[in-house]
Order: structure tokens, then C-alpha cells, then sequence
């Protein structure tokens, strides 16, 4: 499973010469209604997107469904799209994921590059092959393994995003230092998120890219390390579904900034995870994320949630915990009453 990853300020230039690497028919670009305002322009001066059919879906994750991907899906079929065809997602991670997943499954597979447009797709969703939707209330239930022949990143498309939306890609870079060692992660905890500056951040977005990379090259199909990845998700996941029940759906990087705390809390009480480390980053996310409202009548729906995590493998939830900054702990087990704990806990530390 390779990919290639291209960091460029010249994406129009990158754009054709990836392309020009392929024999294809015709070019479609999905974009979401914001990348096709904002990101669009951007590859303006490409000789390839010029002649490209440009495909355009609701944003946001309500949208990541069963009806967006039908609609992407017809709109391939009535335009003929074949084999040979070729298509570019633009976009975040909800664009790369349900266009990653309908060029997996149109014709049994069409070929396919990502573009990511937020920092969180260029350091996570984009890379590594998950694609997929949400479907019955549960975030991302159906999908497949399937990388992008290539990921395009620039920080230019960064220019127009939401604060919100900066912060929630940055919950995922936390993630990937807290996975991989203390020098990543304390820079990331040094950074200064009232005024991020870009290009100051492209070393660390670097980084970022370069942790995922070498964890899925390891284990493409997420059968052991690439658990890893999916640190502050189990409870995350519950959290972002929930928050679509509630009609309030919360950005995907701030249910896991949250879910990371949850989970960092069991990992102190399973396998010692310092309680000082979790302190901190409370006091940081609280300071940068506020919180996410839940009391102990959400405790048995949040854990229901759970129970319908990928990772499990038994009756019993699956987590993926640390021992310590960089000590990954995979294929561990909290059950109904330890989390409720772990929510307690979250609970005092976010001032509920
Ligand atoms: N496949 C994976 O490995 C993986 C990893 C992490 C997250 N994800 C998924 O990714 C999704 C979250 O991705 P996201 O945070 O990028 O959300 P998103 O794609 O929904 O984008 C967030 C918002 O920003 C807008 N936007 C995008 N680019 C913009 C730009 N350049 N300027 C202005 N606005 C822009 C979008 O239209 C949307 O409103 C979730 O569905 C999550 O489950 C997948
Ligand atoms: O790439 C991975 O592996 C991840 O788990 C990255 C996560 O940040 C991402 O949100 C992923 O989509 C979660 O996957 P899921 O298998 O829990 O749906
Ligand atoms: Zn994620």
C-alpha cells in the first residue's frame, strides 16, 4: 500500500505533474460547498483541473451519509465515468473520506488523489487509506481500506479556515505526540494556538504527517499498531455521535481532544499513565476546547455507543491506552463501570 506525499506551494504545478503521471479519461474533482468557494481558486492555473467536471455536496459531517455518496455516485455514472476515470477529493476529511470511499466502490474501484484543504485532513484524514460514511448514528460504520495514489498538501488552503476548524486538525497533531514521544508532543503544547502562524506550524505539520505515515505503513489494516491512531476515539466517536443527536454536531478534532482525556484517565488507572501529564492537558484543552456537556444520565448511552467501536473484537470495549508519552498500550479492556469513572473524573476536570 504506497503513497506518495507531497508538501508544495505551487499546487497547480503538483496537481498536473502528479496527473501527468496517469493515463485517464476524464477528470471529476469533488469539492464540498466551502472548498469549491475557497480551495477551488487555488488550482485556478491547472491545465488538468480546467477540463475537470467539478462535483460539489453539502459540507460538513451531517453530510458524510448514505445520500451524499449516492449523489456522488450518480452524478459519476451519468457523466460517464469509467475506469480509466480519475478523481481528485478537495476538501477536509469529510470530502476525502466519502470520496476516497466512492472512488473505492464505483466500478468496484476508480483511481483516486487527495487534496486536503484543513489541517486536520492534510495530517490525518487524508493520509493512510480509512475511507467511509457514518451510517446508523455511528461514525464511520461502513467504509474500506483504500489509499489515495498521492496526498497534495499546502498550507495556502489553510488561509480561510475557521479558528474552530485549525484547532479541531490540531487535537489530532496532540494525538500523534502523545503516540509517539515527549519531544513531539511538548512542542505541540507549547504552540500558541491565539495566533497559529502557518508556516511556523509547517515543521510540526510535517512531523505530524511523518508519525501517521510510518503507523500505517506498518499495519495498513489496523490488525495491531494502527490501534495506535485511533488513541482518544473509542470515547470520541461516542462523543461526536451523541453530539449529532443533540442536533449540536461538534467538530471531529474536538470530540477527540476530549475522548483523549477520557481515555488518558483509564490509562491511569490500568496502566499508570502519569495523572500529572493528564492535568496539563485538561488545563489545555478546557482553555482551548471549553467542553463537552454530559452528566450521568449519558453515561449508558455514551457506553452503548461504544460497544459498536471497530476496534472490538468481544463483548467487552476496546481501547487503545498509554503507558506513558510514546508507550502505547493496544487491545486493552474498560468495562461499563471503570469508564463511568473515567467520566466522573472528566466531569470535575472540565468544571461540570
Ligand atoms: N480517514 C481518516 O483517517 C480520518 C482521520 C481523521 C478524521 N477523519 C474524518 O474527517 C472528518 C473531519 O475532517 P475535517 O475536520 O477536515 O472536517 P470537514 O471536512 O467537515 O471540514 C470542516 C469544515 O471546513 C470547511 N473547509 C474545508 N476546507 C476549507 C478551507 N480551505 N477554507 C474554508 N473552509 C474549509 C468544510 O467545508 C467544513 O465546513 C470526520 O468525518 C472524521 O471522521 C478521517
Ligand atoms: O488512521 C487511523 O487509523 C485513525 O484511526 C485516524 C483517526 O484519527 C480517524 O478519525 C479515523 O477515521 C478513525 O477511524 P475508525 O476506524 O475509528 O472509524
Ligand atoms: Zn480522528
Amino acid at each position: 500500500m504506497s503513497q506518495a506525499i507531497l508538501f508544495t506551494r505551487h499546487v497547480n504545478k503538483t496537481v498536473d505533474e502528479a496527473l501527468s503521471q496517469y493515463n485517464y479519461d476524464k477528470l471529476f474533482v469533488l469539492t464540498d460547498t466551502n472548498t469549491r468557494q475557497y480551495a477551488l481558486p487555488l488550482l485556478g492555473d491547472s491545465k488538468a483541473i480546467k477540463d475537470a467536471t467539478v462535483i460539489t455536496i453539502e459540507a460538513d459531517d451531517t453530510h458524510k451519509n448514505i445520500d451524499t455518496l449516492c449523489a456522488v455516485w450518480l452524478e459519476l455514472s451519468t457523466r460517464h465515468a469509467t475506469r480509466k476515470s480519475f478523481l481528485i477529493n478537495l476538501g477536509g476529511g469529510m470530502v476525502t473520506d466519502l470520496g476516497g470511499f466512492a472512488a473505492s466502490t464505483f466500478k468496484r474501484g476508480i483511481r483516486y488523489i487527495n487534496i486536503p484543504t484543513t489541517l486536520l485532513g492534510a495530517i490525518d484524514a487524508a493520509v493512510g487509506g480509512k475511507t467511509g460514511i457514518n451510517f446508523n448514528g455511528l461514525k464511520n460504520e461502513i467504509g474500506a481500506f483504500n489509499p489515495a495514489l498521492a496526498v497534495i498538501i499546502s498550507t495556502r488552503f489553510f488561509a480561510t479556515l475557521s479558528r474552530e476548524n485549525l484547532l479541531s486538525g490540531y487535537a489530532e497533531m496532540l494525538k500523534h505526540g502523545l503516540i509517539s514521544n515527549p519531544a513531539i508532543y511538548n512542542k505541540l503544547l507549547d504552540g500558541d494556538l491565539s495566533t497559529p502562524d502557518l508556516d511556523q506550524m509547517l515543521q510540526l505539520i510535517k512531523e505530524s504527517v511523518n508519525v501517521k505515515e510510518e503507523i500505517v505503513k506498518n499495519d495498513p489494516f489496523e490488525k495491531n499498531i494502527r490501534k495506535s491512531l485511533n488513541l482518544g476515539h473509542t470515547v470520541g466517536h461516542a462523543f461526536e455521535s451523541l453530539s449529532h443527536e443533540r442536533k449540536k454536531p461538534v467538530a471531529h478534532g474536538y470530540a477527540v481532544a476530549w475522548g483523549l482525556i477520557c481515555e488518558l484517565l483509564i490509562s491511569h488507572f490500568q496502566v499508570q499513565f502519569p495523572i500529572d501529564t493528564i492535568r496539563q492537558l485538561a488545563r489545555f484543552v478546557y482553555e482551548n476546547y471549553g467542553a463537552f456537556p454530559i452528566t450521568c444520565d449519558d453515561y449508558d448511552h455514551l457506553y452503548e455507543l461504544m460497544t459498536h467501536d471497530k476496534k472490538n473484537d468481544s463483548e467487552a470495549v476496546n481501547f487503545t491506552l498509554l503507558a506513558d508519552i510514546g508507550d502505547v498500550k493496544i487491545n486493552q479492556t474498560a468495562n461499563r463501570s471503570e469508564i463511568g469513572i473515567a467520566f466522573d473524573l472528566y466531569r470535575e476536570l472540565f468544571h461540570m
